[in-house]
């Protein structure tokens, strides 16, 4: 199944418990667009150089480890989970993430990884498993969103809200819902709420 939506609409969160109540691993699509950016930016390749870029990413591939309460990326011995997730990674990822030979060497990693597992990003139900037996899709409010995220950025409420637009924005080719996703807008409900709200709608297997 898969969970696309805007960014940080509770994708990775939902996903982690989604995934856990269906004892199953999940995915988190955005890190690997993470990693591809902060590699890019460290090894000082301009983020719009798809050639570059992937000459760099190939010569020392990563792994997606799908832990349940988190997903980790390593590189060789180096985990660069927590870089990954700085205000200078979100600037530059929507960049990166527009490039067709990026986006191809997501999808290849990911459609290797064994079923079943939960499937986050923003074109998991659209492009990458378009034959996913249940697809979702989780909005909230810009400011909602910023609220939440502000929590997890030293920035303030205003400045989030704000990167958050232009990122959504600068994402929005990838980012559609599927035609047969169920859209959920989290504004109202707890993290526990989306979650419940997802596994009541999941079909049986047998279904
Ligand atoms: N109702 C809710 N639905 C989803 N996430 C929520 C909700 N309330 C609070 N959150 C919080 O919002 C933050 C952003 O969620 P996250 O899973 O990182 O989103 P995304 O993967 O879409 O960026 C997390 O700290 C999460 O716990
Ligand atoms: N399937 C995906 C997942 C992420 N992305 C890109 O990766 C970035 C980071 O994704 P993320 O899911 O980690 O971001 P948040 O929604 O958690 O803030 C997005 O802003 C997109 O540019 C994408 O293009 N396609």
């Amino acid at each position: 199944m898969t969970i696309d939506g805007v960014a940080a609409s509770g994708k990775s969160s939902v996903a982690s418990g989604v995934a856990r109540a269906l004892g199953i691993p999940y995915v988190s699509s955005g890190l690997l667009y993470r990693a591809a950016t902060q590699l890019g930016r460290e090894a000082g390749v301009r983020l719009g150089d798809a050639a570059a870029l992937l000459t760099h990413l190939r010569a020392r591939p990563l792994r997606l480890e799908a832990l349940p309460e988190g997903n980790r990326v390593w590189q060789g011995e180096r985990d660069l989970t927590d870089e990954l997730h700085s205000s200078q990674v979100d600037a530059g990822v929507s960049v990166v993430a527009a490039l067709p030979e990026v986006r191809a060497w997501v999808d290849d990693q990911l459609r290797a990884l064994p079923a079943p597992f939960v499937a986050e990003g923003r074109d998991m139900g659209t492009n990458v498993f378009p034959q996913a037996r249940a697809k979702f899709y989780l909005t909230a409010s810009a400011r909602v969103r910023a609220e939440r995220r502000s929590q997890e950025r030293p920035e303030d409420v205003d400045a989030v809200e704000a990167a958050l637009i232009e990122r959504d924005r600068r994402d929005a080719g990838q980012s559609a819902p599927a035609p047969d996703a169920h859209v959920i807008d989290t504004g109202p409900l707890t993290l526990e709420g989306v979650i419940e709200t997802i596994l009541q709608v999941l079909p049986t297997p047998t279904a």
